[in-house]
């Protein structure tokens, strides 16, 4: 910073060396003006008589100069940390006085002869104050406050003038992190309800069944997350492959990087490259600037690969590159770029066939299925259907802008029998449906259920045909007909077991007895079942 009009013909920062090097050291040391202040100030007190250190923010626009930080040169009492509002006038001639980069000893402190609003009120004894001046103009004044029998010298206003520099940038420091923790916080926030909007009031709150249906899965994805090695998420349509892909991220070191999905079966072919690698201004017909690839754009975090099986071969050569080496070239580029991401792939097609069948690459297979964790489909985890339903029905009456809504007992009843071809994804469609039929006053699950269906998709090794007892015609499934299939999904998930830790009377929280007298009343085929998962498995 230039200061003409500090006094000149002297030398205070060669005789002050050793005093302004701590000083800008604790300036470097500490971000926020208060904290710096405080511990400046008693280093001031070696070379000078004040008592106080004070630093006032300038905010013309508002109208208003604030004391911000203090800090005590010797002991003894201090003013309130005091604001004063200025009149627009009052404020033009103290930011001229901060222009003119004057330094003023103020022993006699005629209210005429103070630029306006520079003390605070409650100020005794001689005063030396400086303008703090940032890029942009009139930050702040820096004030050194000495009561009698002390007294300021010319000299002293030499050394304050030497101080200028380091204040400015510290209160600088301090403005920058204000806005920074402002950004954030807005950033947070419209992430917050953004999420709110979505449904999520929260990503990692959002896994539903952790502890039930998905423990196996978690334990994984904890195992893995914090290395950063691939991983392959294997799970048919809809399951949640992107809610472990995401929780992979948010328990790693990069959590606090970017987490980036991309669909590789929804780009067209001829610009996966582009899209994946980037690429350079001109290299082909359309590319009309530089354009960041998604690998760029994930730097330091992790990039979900999503459908990962549809990846055209040459994009398929050119992933496996980038596994290998960390580094991409741009489409048209020339130079290596280099990228630091983690990739979790997933994919719901049987990779591992792809590869015997040449439809994908052998040496990419390898990289990416480091770790795969198989995602089972929902209808192998029918415990999971309660907690996912209860989650969906809130959602659904936030969305609806109604009061909670929660599934009844014969609702989960219904759900837990239905073998959802299209997984969670199918089960949430269905809550917000039966929430809509029900004008969000209540869920009518059983006429979601009821409504045409896109065809199933083609079943998986576990999908079980379950008897369907009679009587629901018209939609409506009778309540020892829904209990009937709670129990069979219930001996499905406990592969036939009826006793024991792992045996469905367990799951379902009866005696064994209980269980089996049930099953008798409602014609539960048990040995029917048990052939059926047994040649299922
Ligand atoms: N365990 C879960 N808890 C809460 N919500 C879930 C869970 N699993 C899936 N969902 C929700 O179900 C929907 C489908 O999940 P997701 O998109 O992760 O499935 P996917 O397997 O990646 O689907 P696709 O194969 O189509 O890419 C999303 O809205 C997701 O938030």
């Amino acid at each position: 910073m230039d200061n003409p009009s500090y006094p000149t013909g002297t030398r205070p920062v060669e005789r002050h060396a050793t005093l302004l090097l701590e000083i800008w050291r604790e300036v470097c040391r500490h971000l926020q003006i208060p904290e710096s202040v405080e511990l400046i100030a008693p280093l001031l007190a070696r070379r000078l008589p004040a008592d106080l250190a004070l630093v006032r923010r300038i905010d013309a626009a508002g109208g208003v100069v604030e004391t911000v930080a203090l800090g005590h040169c010797r002991p003894g009492p201090a003013p309130s940390r005091a604001r004063s509002e200025l009149t627009p006038e009052a404020m033009q001639r103290l930011i001229a006085w901060c222009h003119r980069r004057q330094v003023l000893r103020l022993a006699d402190r005629s209210a005429t002869a103070e630029p306006p609003g520079i003390l605070p009120e409650g100020t005794d004894g001689e005063v030396l104050a400086g303008p703090l001046l940032a890029a942009d103009g009139p930050a702040g004044v820096l004030l050194l406050t000495a009561r009698p029998p002390r007294q300021f010298r010319d000299e002293h206003a030499e050394l304050l003038a030497a101080l200028l520099d380091p204040f400015a940038v510290a209160l600088d420091n301090d403005r920058r992190l204000r806005e920074l923790t402002s950004l954030r916080e807005a950033v947070e926030a419209e992430n917050r309800s953004l999420l709110t909007k979505l449904g999520r009031l929260d990503i990692s709150d959002s896994i539903v069944g952790a502890e039930t249906g998905l423990r196996e899965v978690m334990e994984q994805v904890a195992r893995v997350a914090p290395s950063d090695a691939p991983v392959l998420v294997l799970g048919e349509t809809g399951s949640g492959k992107e809610v472990v892909a995401r929780a992979v991220h948010t328990r790693s070191r990069r959590a606090r990087g970017p987490f980036l999905r991309i669909n590789c079966g929804a780009i067209p072919p001829e610009l996966v490259d582009s899209e994946l690698f980037g690429h350079e201004k001109g290299s082909f017909t359309g590319a009309v600037a530089e354009r960041k690839g998604w690998f760029e754009r994930a730097d330091t975090g992790t990039l979900f690969l999503d459908e990962v099986g549809e990846l055209p071969p040459a994009a398929q050569v050119r992933l496996l590159r980038v596994l290998q080496d960390g580094q991409l070239e741009r489409v048209g580029g020339e130079r290596p770029v280099s990228v630091d991401v983690r990739i979790v792939a997933a994919t719901h097609r049987d990779l591992e066939a792809m590869v015997g069948d040449g439809r994908f690459r052998q040496d990419l297979w390898y990289r990416i299925a480091v770790f795969p964790i198989r995602l089972p489909p929902l209808r192998e985890r029918p415990a999971d259907v309660p907690a996912l339903a209860a989650h969906f029905a809130l959602r659904s009456s936030r969305r609806l802008g109604m009061p909670p809504l929660a599934p009844t007992a014969e609702d989960v009843g219904l759900l837990v029998t239905y073998p959802w071809p299209g997984n969670v994804r199918e089960l949430a469609a269905v809550i917000e449906r039966a929430a809509i039929l029900g004008d969000g006053e209540r869920l009518e699950v059983a006429l979601a259920l009821g409504t045409p269906r896109p065809p199933a998709a083609a079943p998986g090794p576990m999908a079980l045909p379950l008897s369907r007892p009679g009587g629901e015609e018209d939609g409506f499934v009778p309540l020892e007909a829904a209990m009937a299939r709670h129990i069979e999904a219930a001996l499905v998930r406990a592969r036939g077991r009826v006793e024991g830790r792992r045996g469905a009377a367990a799951l379902l929280g009866i005696n064994p007895h209980t269980l089996r007298s049930r099953m008798r009343k409602l014609g539960v085929d048990w040995k029917r079942l048990r052939r059926e998962v047994g040649a299922a498995e």
